[in-house]
């Protein structure tokens, strides 16, 4: 890390494969009986979680070169996994897959890491058994997650939070119950889950925050083209809005317009930035330019923004400390059920270099900062690979060198970040 220090980041650079995709590739390739090829995967440690629960079901999965080929015997075929599946710190694939466990009325035990036992789960729950699901839970609420076979009814849902993995699992369930049902949404989610279906044969309707399925059907094998992560590319993209002279291009990110929040605040930040359109069909596609800005101003966030960019909220509160007035974060309280309590862990890590803040339940107000002032070299990661990333963001660009516990969760969405830093570093 300290090589990294007081220089600038020019260049152009792809960013790995986007993480939600690839895991409903993972998990769509694998219902569909025959051979699909998912290309620029993203491979990370919670995608790997994925494909090894798809083998335990009896999926062969393949990696080679930039691509990853899922043979599968079809989901009619699927095996009852032997031991427990393990999801790792993924909360993605552990609610995903109890929506598909409980479709496919296999018995399993579902179970994560320390992060993950800490996370509620009877949000999907909850749903689930109302179609039929047997799950328990300890406490009510938390994995180890016990699923008995089971068959499922259609319901029509309306969501009490606004969550793609809770939408993603009640959609798998309504594949395999019988009748129709629909989700209504509060606000819009990630539609990950919705493209992917219709993309690999479903009969789905969208009608604004409605969607609905029939249950019944199959998927057919299809390939699947990977675009890079925009949640990992806000890393870049923060660093260099705030670090004197960075200039650089982020080629083929995900465009989705319910992941594109973090566009619209570097236009609200008065920041240099554009984006050039590589392709509009299905998840959109383009490449982002970012220059250093002198001249940051503010943000004020709240209502159906904060699902459009939440997993970029730790890296926002630093672009944040870097504008010329006062930024706000609102309703944003499902900050406090990420791989750590990230509102706490932004605030309470970002204190060090001096940030002042005023913290909410469901978000905080971070004030411009006037003066580095560093207390201490000793950084807390948590286990939290946005928190480590926004950390490394932040003492990179003011050229603070700091010792964070552990660094090794920067595997979890974004393996190759320090190298593809020292691809852009250049000297000052
Ligand atoms: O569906 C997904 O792939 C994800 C949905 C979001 O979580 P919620 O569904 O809990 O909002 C997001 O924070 C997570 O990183 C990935
Ligand atoms: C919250 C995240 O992921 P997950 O819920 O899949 O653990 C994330 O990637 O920031």
């Amino acid at each position: 890390m300290k090589s990294l220090l007081n220089h600038t980041f020019t260049g152009t650079i792809q960013v790995p494969g986007d993480k939600s995709i690839t895991h409903r590739a993972l998990m769509m390739a694998s219902l569909a009986e025959g051979t699909s090829v998912i290309h620029s995967p993203l491979e990370s440690e919670d995608t790997f979680r994925t494909a090894e629960i798809m083998g335990q079901l009896g999926v062969e999965i393949k990696r080679e070169d930039d691509r990853m080929t899922v043979v599968s015997p079809g989901s009619s075929n699927f095996t009852t996994p032997e031991g427990v599946l393990y999801t790792g710190n993924s909360g993605t694939t552990t609610r995903l897959l109890m929506g598909l466990i409980a479709g496919l009325g296999i018995e399993a035990t579902i179970e994560g890491d320390s992060s993950i036992a800490g996370r509620p789960m009877d949000r999907v729950a909850t749903p689930l058994g109302e179609m039929g699901a047997d799950i328990s839970l300890v406490d009510g609420k938390y994995p180890p997650i016990v699923m008995k076979r089971s068959s499922l009814s259609a319901i029509e849902y309306e969501m009490p939070v606004a969550s793609a993995q809770v939408k993603s699992a009640i959609l798998f369930a309504a594949l395999y119950a019988d009748g129709g049902t629909t989700v209504h949404e509060k606000v819009r989610s990630r539609n990950h889950t919705e493209i992917m279906l219709e993309q690999f044969g479903v009969d789905i309707e969208v009608d604004g925050l409605s969607i609905s399925m029939k249950g019944g059907q199959s998927l057919s094998a299809n390939d699947v083209q990977v675009p890079g992560d925009i949640s990992s590319a806000a890393f870049l993209m923060v660093l260099a809005a705030i670090t004197e002279g960075s200039d650089i291009m982020i080629e083929n990110v995900s465009m989705n317009e319910t992941r594109a929040g973090i566009i619209d605040v570097f236009k609200q930040m008065n920041a240099d930035i554009e984006i050039e359109e590589v392709s509009n069909e299905g998840e959109a596609i383009g490449n982002i330019h970012v220059r250093h800005s002198k001249d940051l101003t503010s943000f004020d966030l709240s209502g159906e923004i904060i699902p459009r960019l939440i997993d970029e909220i730790p890296v926002l509160a630093v672009l944040g400390a870097f504008g010329r007035s006062p930024s706000f974060i609102k309703g944003a309280e499902e900050l406090r059920y990420k791989e750590t309590d990230r509102l706490r862990a932004v605030i309470d890590e970002l204190v060090k270099f001096g940030v002042e803040f005023e913290e909410y339940e469901d978000g905080f107000m971070v004030y411009p900062l006037k003066e580095l002032k560093v207390s201490g070299r000793e950084f807390k990661g948590y286990h939290d690979h946005r928190i480590i990333m926004m950390l490394l963001v932040m003492a990179i660009s003011t050229g603070t060198e700091i010792n964070i516990d552990d660094t090794s969760a920067i595997n979890i969405s974004y393996p190759e970040f320090l190298k593809d830093l020292q691809k852009l570093k250049k000297a000052r």
